[in-house]
């Protein structure tokens, strides 16, 4: 059986202020530090150990890794940033208030936009100061290939590439892993690993900030997964109180 530990970031400032984030590289809100510190004490109280970790280019995964790793003893672990683990891209959302573009949009359409698999947001246009493929963390990326808007689907192409290409080497080689990344990043992995579809891919919401383990077979297909208390597992759809409301709904079904 092969474990791997898959965390969402800390509650983020504009989780905070119930922001489209996407790419936007905001920072950890004071909850969300607290929640890391937490994840970290959680992985250590449970004996975990990793001999690798990855994550995206963006500062609220990276910090959240970065906590968790020094609550752990284990900052001296080689760590792999890719832009291929970045947030789901939200085009032309991002920096809008979620309840807004609600009432703007209605709701119907920002589900759809937020939980679908197949729908895109409006894009953003190359002049729009929010495009910033021009950063040097992006530099090194080909033509076109900053997206301006992306749906689930676009950003499973992206994170399974990078999964498959330097992600499950190490896991059938038996090295121990954590990858600390975003919401939407995790929901398309997982939405691969258990073939999920329908209402059980739209109810998926992954909390912030607390450990998620995927126990896989030697094929990595997934054997069960359950979230992280201090004291274990936690009982499916339990998050521990310690994890603010607006990022606790369903996880991943039982
Ligand atoms: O990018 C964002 O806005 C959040 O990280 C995830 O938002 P969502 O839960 O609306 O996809």
């Amino acid at each position: 059986m092969i474990k791997i530990v898959l965390v969402r970031h800390g509650q983020s400032e504009w989780n905070l202020e119930n922001r489209f984030t996407g790419w936007t590289d905001v920072d950890l809100s004071e909850a969300g530090l607290e929640e890391a510190r937490q994840a970290g004490l959680i992985l250590k109280q449970n004996g975990y150990v990793f001999d690798e970790a990855y994550t995206s280019y963006l500062k609220r995964a990276i910090r959240t890794l970065g906590i968790i790793l020094h609550e752990m003893d284990m900052m001296w672990i080689p760590v792999y940033k890719t832009w291929k683990l970045n947030e789901r891209h939200y085009g032309a959302l991002q920096g809008l208030n979620k309840a807004e573009t609600a009432v703007k949009y209605g709701e119907k359409q920002v589900l759809s936009w937020r939980r679908s698999i197949d729908v895109r947001p409006p894009e953003l246009s190359l002049d729009d100061p929010r495009y910033e493929a021009s950063l040097p963390q992006y530099r090194a990326m080909k033509e076109g290939e900053y997206p301006r808007t992306e749906n689930l689907l676009d950003t499973e192409e992206r994170v399974l590439d990078y999964w498959k290409e330097r992600i499950t080497p190490g896991l059938s080689s038996g090295k121990h892993i954590i990858i600390a990344a975003h919401g939407n990043t995790l929901r398309s992995l997982i939405q691969h690993l258990d073939h999920l579809e329908g209402d059980s891919l739209i109810d998926l919401n992954i909390p912030t900030g607390i450990p998620l383990v995927y126990e896989l077979d030697e094929e990595l297909k997934p054997i069960r997964h359950y979230y992280l208390g201090m004291e274990g597992p936690l009982p499916a759809g339990i998050i521990p109180k310690h994890i603010s409301k607006e990022s606790t709904t369903k996880g991943p079904p039982a």
